[in-house]
């Protein structure tokens, strides 16, 4: 299977936790295709597989049988090295809780990728601060993330995300800690970023708003893929 940039295929996956007798199967022969710059929700009840199945397209977890394949590459094959330098230079992660590292500044923190990525300080200043006022966080370069709303510091993290140009961001109830109208906000700022750069989105979410504004939605019920819902045009 080969292929490009951006897309994401999960073939015949099936994953369990435990081992022996103690085996807890919980994904159950996936089949997904994700296609470059598309903006797809992961969507279903508690337990069914959401996390694990995310986890699974990060490299997080390797699966117990089947392939992922990530840009050109069947990341279900590599080692822990491979996965980690493959993270750093193709995947951006927003989480619900920010994730940000409080001693550092905002600016700071979204030149933490960049600094993995080897860039000099000047340009990793520059572009960080780019990014960021792009996010509309122009006056707050300097703030600590106990300094920033929870809206302000999803917008911090979506940069760190994106400041590497990933080619696809995966997401983690990206919006479970926001209340309705900066949950709105962040994923129009999200959805702006997808078309401006056609980068791959995928986002799990328990969000009714998210799913009805994504291009697609995979539902998972006990750990089977169950509904594929594609936006009418
Ligand atoms: N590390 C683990 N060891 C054993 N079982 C696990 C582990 N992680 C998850 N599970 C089990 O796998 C199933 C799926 O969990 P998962 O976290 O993927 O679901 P989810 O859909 O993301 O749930 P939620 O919406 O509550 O976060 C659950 O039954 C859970 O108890």
């Amino acid at each position: 299977m080969a292929n490009g940039m951006g897309e994401l295929t999960v073939e015949n996956v099936n994953h369990s936790y435990g081992t022996g007798k103690i085996k807890v199967p919980v994904l159950f022969d996936i089949n997904i295709h994700i296609a470059k710059g598309e903006f797809v929700a992961l969507c279903g009840s508690s337990g069914s597989g959401k996390s694990t199945l995310l986890n699974l397209l990060a490299g997080l977890t390797k699966p117990e049988e089947g392939k992922i394949f990530v840009n050109s590459e069947e990341i279900s094959r590599f080692n822990e090295n491979e996965l980690c330098l493959f993270r750093r230079k193709c995947m951006g992660f927003i989480f619900q809780s920010y994730n940000l590292l409080p001693g550092l500044t905002a600016l700071e923190n979204v030149e933490l990728p960049l600094i993995f990525a080897g860039e000099s300080k000047k340009k990793r200043r520059i572009r960080a601060a780019e990014i960021l006022e792009k996010m509309g966080l122009e006056g707050r370069l300097d703030h600590r993330p106990n300094e920033l709303s929870g809206g302000q510091q999803q917008r911090v993290s979506i940069a760190r995300a994106l400041v590497n140009n990933p080619s696809i961001v995966l997401a983690d109830e990206p919006t479970g800690n926001l209340d309705s109208k900066t949950e709105q906000e962040i994923l129009d700022l999200m959805r702006q970023m997808n078309r401006e750069s056609n980068t791959t989105f995928i986002i799990v979410t328990h969000e009714q708003e998210v799913a009805e504004q994504s291009d697609r939605v995979i539902y998972l019920q006990d750990g089977r893929v169950v509904q594929r819902r594609t936006k009418p045009a």
